[in-house]
């Protein structure tokens, strides 16, 4: 649930704050109950007409740790009001004006955004009627984006291993990250990793092979996928939980190729389950983790999981069938089993998911997790760096999937045994392929866009996005 603070402005002529008080209220009050029917928790800071309240409302609804403070504009408001309530607010600024005719509203938020641009101080203006749910839409649009960055701040990202297989776009500069996002690094060894993996508790790791084996479809093959290799990729998904609490890790990345994938065994299995939102003991936080140890794209997905909620896909941008402009996100053996059928329950996603063995690529052996993504409307970005520079690659999709012999068929044309999300983009084969900044690609349902919007300017990333 996002927080939001509200702060009302007023004339700081006496008289006039009195006979406005009602009419004020009156407009305060309704928007912020209609942010409370939308399921948001907010903290007023009451009316302000001196410049002694406005810095102390402004501190009263910043110690309530909220993710955004709106400053409402239902009459004419003295813009000084603003400035010292802004100077005393620490999160993003949200104006927002009554468009009531009656009292010059919009003149007050002008005038207070005005000053604040001479000043340099970002905020965003919104106006409309109070109780009107689209204004309470974007409100939370914003709170909640606001809140997905604020939480990477002070965050911790587990980097299991280093540069995959020469692979530049999986590694980030640490001192960009922290200045720009706030995200530290945390360096562990892969032999950390497989340590842990052989120490992990054995009844634990039978646990969950069963339950795999009860609710999805493992293909044993008696030599690269066996019941001990599958246990030793669930042992590899304890250890990295393990790690992950012991030293308080926010979200990881796993190398995996080529040393686990030669040595031990593919790290899919693990990757799956980290960033799915349940496991045989049941429902559990989704742990954001990256293949390849993908430092922008588990950057990405933490982003969009911070402002969703829900897992974020991982994926290859392996094929484009261009009979039918649909593309084949295909990742190298995991997508995160919720995508199958995007369930609370994971019968239902297991019941679609397939353990293969893997492929030529991973001599060492462990199953691919091997399925079909469920249809519907995908948000799809990526941040990626040009010359230095973040910036926010974003574009709407639609997962699609066909009959079995159809979904059989294009799989069959890239690596069946992995898993796949069949796309149709929102922008012209010849334009992603030219500009995309990156082999991998992040989604997750719905439209996001906004959001992702107003996160990439409080992060100071420029949007690049596509439409046809
Ligand atoms: C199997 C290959 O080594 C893959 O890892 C490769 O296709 C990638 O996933 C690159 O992102």
């Amino acid at each position: 649930m996002t927080r939001i603070g509200v702060i009302a402005i007023s004339d700081g002529r006496d008289h006039v704050h009195r006979r406005n008080t009602g009419f004020i209220r009156s407009k305060v009050d309704s928007f912020i109950a209609a942010l409370t029917a939308a399921g948001h928790d907010v903290i007023s800071g009451g009316l302000v007409a001196t410049n002694t309240t406005a810095t102390a409302a402004a501190r009263s609804v910043a110690a309530a740790s909220v993710d955004v403070t709106v400053f409402y504009y239902g009459v004419w408001s003295f813009p000084h009001f603003t400035m010292l309530a802004a100077d005393a607010t620490t999160t993003p600024l949200l104006l927002v004006a009554s468009t009531d005719p009656a009292e010059p509203g919009l003149v007050g938020m002008l005038a207070a955004g005005g000053a604040l641009d001479q000043i340099g101080r970002r905020h965003t203006r919104l106006w409309g009627a109070p109780d009107d749910p689209a204004l309470a839409d974007d409100v939370g649009a914003h709170a909640r984006a606001a809140g997905a960055v604020a939480s990477l701040r002070g965050s911790t990202f587990g980097r299991f291993g280093g540069r995959p297989m020469g692979m530049n776009t999986a590694v980030a500069n640490t001192d960009q990250w922290m200045r720009q996002f706030g995200v530290d690094v945390e360096e562990i060894d892969q032999y950390e990793l497989v340590l842990r993996a052989e120490k992990a508790d054995a009844a634990e790791a039978a646990r969950g092979r069963e339950w795999l084996e009860r609710l999805a479809t493992v293909h044993y093959d008696g030599a690269k996928l066996t019941p001990e290799l599958l246990e030793r990729q669930i042992r590899a998904y304890l250890a990295v939980r393990e790690l992950a609490a012991e030293r308080h890790l926010d979200f990881s990345g796993i190398k995996s190729q080529p040393e686990l994938t030669e040595n031990f065994a593919t790290m899919d299995v693990a990757e799956a389950l980290l960033n799915d939102p349940y496991d045989w003991n049941g429902p559990k936080t989704v742990h954001v983790t990256a293949t390849e140890s993908d430092m922008d794209g588990a950057l990405t997905m933490q982003l969009m999981h911070r402002i969703t909620g829900t897992p974020v896909l991982f994926a290859d941008v392996r094929h484009h069938h261009p009979d039918r402009d649909v593309w084949d996100l295909c990742n190298s053996g995991q997508h995160a089993t919720w995508f199958a059928a995007r369930s609370g329950d994971p019968a239902e996603n297991l019941g679609r998911v397939h353990l293969y063995p893997s492929v030529f690529f991973f001599p060492a052996g462990g199953a691919s997790v091997a399925h079909f993504a469920a249809p519907g409307r995908m948000t799809l970005a990526r941040l990626t760096r040009l010359d230095g520079a973040y910036r926010l690659q974003l574009v709407m999709g639609e997962f699609e999937c066909y009959d079995d012999a159809t979904n059989t068929a294009l799989a069959a044309r890239s690596t069946p045994e992995w898993p796949h999300a069949f796309t149709r983009l929102d922008v012209e084969a010849t334009v992603f392929l030219r500009g995309f900044g990156a082999n991998h690609i992040h989604a997750v349902p719905g439209d996001r866009r906004r959001e992702l919007r107003v996160a990439a300017e409080l992060l100071g990333v420029r949007v690049e996005e596509w439409t046809r």
